[in-house]
């Protein structure tokens, strides 16, 4: 079945076209005349109302992904592929279409709301203003519908008249979530908003920000190092290695039965919430991730990798199916080597 639906940002969407097709992504920093490819070679896909968490240690390219995505990465970047919006090609498209979608087809919660927020504007005001922008509606309309999204994040009405530096770290996120939502995107993207948070804090924040889509089919793609937050919050989950994904599926079995070694090193790494006897101390892994700008032949995890074989240092690797709804850069995965059919 097919039901045409207006998309928030003018385009129309049917349910057989996913809302985001990010194809063969790849985004290339120049550094000291070197090319320092951050992102190489990312597939996936989100359909409405899909959570996607990405995972991956500091310095895999979960930012740069993310937020090449939108064309807001750092100028001088280079990025190639495609990130099919409804289908359209944000990549490519014209400044004044991509400026449509941002904010009312997808928007940004960023890490350190402190430096996202403007602080010499009240929370209100910051949060009218891609409502008046977008929705095209008056200011006291506006003011109404953000002072509903502040009470729905926990900010009451008598505070929204407040400046940044007068809320707490948690509040000033729960900023940041509101504005997210001001123009009901069909996608949120949340890089780290909870870093610096206690761990409380970024629980109950994950949560808000679940409950807020849950019913309104948003889809979330969600980064943060932490995995056990992840696996509360996203249906799926993708683990980011040296700028590739090396795994991706439903982020239970992700977490409980882990295809490649990475995931599994990560996965030991966490304490998983509500659990005070997984709080141990993180397993680490022996060595580094390869640098960024040396040129790899086979599995850029191989010399980390407790089961490498001789084909992982030769082999050209991909993200191979490794069960339903699964994928594994990792031969082990493959059913010939003992890997799920
Ligand atoms: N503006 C930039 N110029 C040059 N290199 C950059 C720039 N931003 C990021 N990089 C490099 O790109 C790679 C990926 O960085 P990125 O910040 O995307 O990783 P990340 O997984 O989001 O890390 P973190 O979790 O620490 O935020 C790293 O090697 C980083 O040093």
């Amino acid at each position: 079945m097919t039901t045409e639906a207006p998309g928030a940002a003018g385009k129309t969407t049917t349910e057989d076209t996913p809302l985001l097709e990010v194809r063969d992504l790849h985004v290339t920093y120049r550094q000291g005349g070197n090319d320092v490819p951050a992102v190489r070679g990312v597939d996936f896909t989100l359909a409405p109302g899909d959570t996607l968490g990405i995972a991956g240690e500091s310095g895999c390219g979960k930012s740069t992904m993310a937020l090449s995505l939108l064309r807001l990465q750092d100028r001088g970047a280079r990025v190639e592929g495609e990130v099919l919006f409804r289908g359209e090609n944000l990549l490519t498209t014209a400044w004044s279409r991509l400026r449509a979608v941002r904010w009312a087809g997808a928007s940004v919660v960023f890490q350190g709301a402190m430096s996202a927020l403007n602080p010499v504007r009240t929370v209100l005001d910051q949060i009218v203003e891609p409502i008046v922008l977008h929705d095209k509606v008056r200011v006291s309309e506006a003011e109404r519908r953000a002072t509903e999204l502040l009470d729905s994040v926990g900010i009451p009405a008598r505070r929204v008249r407040g400046y940044p530096h007068e809320f707490s770290g948690g509040q000033r996120q729960r900023v940041m979530i509101a504005m997210a939502l001001a123009c009901r995107p069909d996608l949120i993207i949340a890089d780290e908003p909870t870093t610096a948070l206690d761990v409380m804090v970024q629980a109950q924040i994950l949560e808000l920000l679940a409950e807020s889509v849950r019913e309104s089919r948003i889809a979330v793609m969600m980064i943060t190092h932490d995995l056990s937050l992840l696996a509360h919050t996203c249906d799926r989950l993708a683990v980011m290695y040296a700028g590739r994904i090396v795994e991706l599926g439903p982020s239970r079995q992700v977490l409980q039965a882990p295809e490649h070694p990475y995931t599994r090193a990560l996965s030991r790494a966490f304490p998983t919430i509500g659990d005070p006897a997984s709080r141990r101390a993180p397993a680490g892994l022996a060595g580094d991730p390869p640098r960024p700008s040396r040129t790899s032949v086979g599995c850029d995890f191989a010399d980390r990798c407790p089961d490498v074989l001789p084909v992982c240092r030769t082999g050209e690797m991909q993200l191979w199916p490794a069960g339903p709804g699964r994928s594994a850069a990792c031969v082990r995965a493959l059913p010939d080597q003992g890997g799920t059919p």
